[in-house]
């Protein structure tokens, strides 16, 4: 992949909703007609992408963004999808990280499903593919596991209100860092799937238990980091020639995808949090910062060439992500 290529910057304008149209909010987003470019007053921002308004219609934003990674998952790269943006700009919803399962849901995340297992239906006779998921949150600077299997047989009998409490009322898992520099979270749920509906089911379980609460700004706001990961691995079956094993030189190829809805990014007056929301926001604010520092310092191409110092370790998530 050259370098230009490996970060890819899109903008997805979501439609006003029913409350700020009573209220009497406008769109404050100009479009240039086949440009991937938005004014804002007298600003102009240029993207690789702009969907939604009067951009590309918000039902390709998988096509043309997410599905040249699943394939490069195929050939054995990492990747990750990162939804940035204002509390109540409409990550979850393009993510698909309130997905209940009953496929009403046409997010980012459902549409890699999808696309795996019909990818997987076609590889079968040549390769044995092992597909791992795991999902966490990052929640006031600690990393919780979605699918731990204590919320989840409470999940079966109390539903929402009663996985909310156990998100917050579990333990903590811990970053560990590998001999070999690799990030690893020491006990983390890692669930195999052999189909669509069982990732969809770890998907919808992970949604319910994460922590959400009320601001001004969004009456379901999501109030930490979620990570869903998904884990490839392909051996070839020994009696084809597959083209894998000659591309990577290896019999195993592994690969993770990373699709993360960060939680928003908030100004106190405006979201009119106080009390522990407050803390919330500044936890959520502080993540998002040390991400964007992250990125820069990985964009300076003099810095990076000079071997300058990446602040990683400055947030769990961005260490999650290193
Ligand atoms: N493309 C869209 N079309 C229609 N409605 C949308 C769209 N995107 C978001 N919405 C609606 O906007 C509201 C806010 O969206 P969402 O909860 O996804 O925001 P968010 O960025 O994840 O917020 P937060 O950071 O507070 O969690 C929801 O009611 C959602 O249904």
């Amino acid at each position: 992949m050259e370098a230009a290529e490996c970060v890819k910057v899109a903008v997805n304008i979501r439609p006003l909703i029913t409350p700020e149209l009573l209220n009497g909010c406008t769109d404050c987003i100009t479009v240039v007609p086949k440009e991937p470019q938005v004014h804002i007053g007298s600003h102009t921002f240029t993207y690789d992408f702009v969907f939604g308004n009067a951009g590309l219609p918000c039902l390709e934003i998988y096509d043309h963004c997410c599905a040249p990674l699943v394939d490069a998952l195929f050939k054995g790269y990492n990747a990750t999808v990162l939804a940035y943006g204002q509390t109540g700009s409409g990550k979850t919803y393009t993510m698909g990280t309130n997905y209940s399962g009953d496929g009403a849901n046409c997010g980012i995340i459902p549409k890699v499903m999808e696309d795996i297992f019909k990818r997987v239906g076609t590889t079968k006779d040549s390769t044995e593919l092992l597909i791992r998921v795991s999902f966490i949150e990052i929640f006031k600077e600690e990393v919780f596991d979605l699918l731990d299997s204590n919320s989840s047989a409470l999940l079966k009998n109390d539903g929402a209100v009663q996985a909310k409490h156990v998100a917050l009322s579990r333990a903590p898992i811990q970053i560990r860092e590998t001999a070999s520099g690799g990030i690893t979270l020491a006990g983390v749920t890692e669930a195999e799937v052999k189909t669509k509906e069982e990732m969809g089911s770890f998907l919808a379980r992970g949604s319910l238990a994460r922590a959400t609460g009320s601001t001004n700004m969004n009456s379901q706001s999501s109030r930490s980091h979620a990570i869903f990961t998904i884990t490839l691995e392909q051996k070839k079956i020994s009696s084809c020639s597959s083209t894998m094993t000659e591309d990577a030189g290896e019999d195993i190829l592994c690969a993770k995808l990373h699709l993360v809805d960060l939680a928003g990014s908030e100004r106190a007056k405006r979201t009119g949090a106080d009390g522990m929301r407050l803390k919330e926001g500044i936890h959520i604010n502080k993540g998002l910062l040390a991400l964007g520092n992250v990125i820069s310092a990985l964009g300076d191409e003099r810095k990076r060439k000079e071997g300058g110092h990446v602040p990683y370790r400055d947030s769990k998530l961005t260490r999650l992500l290193q």
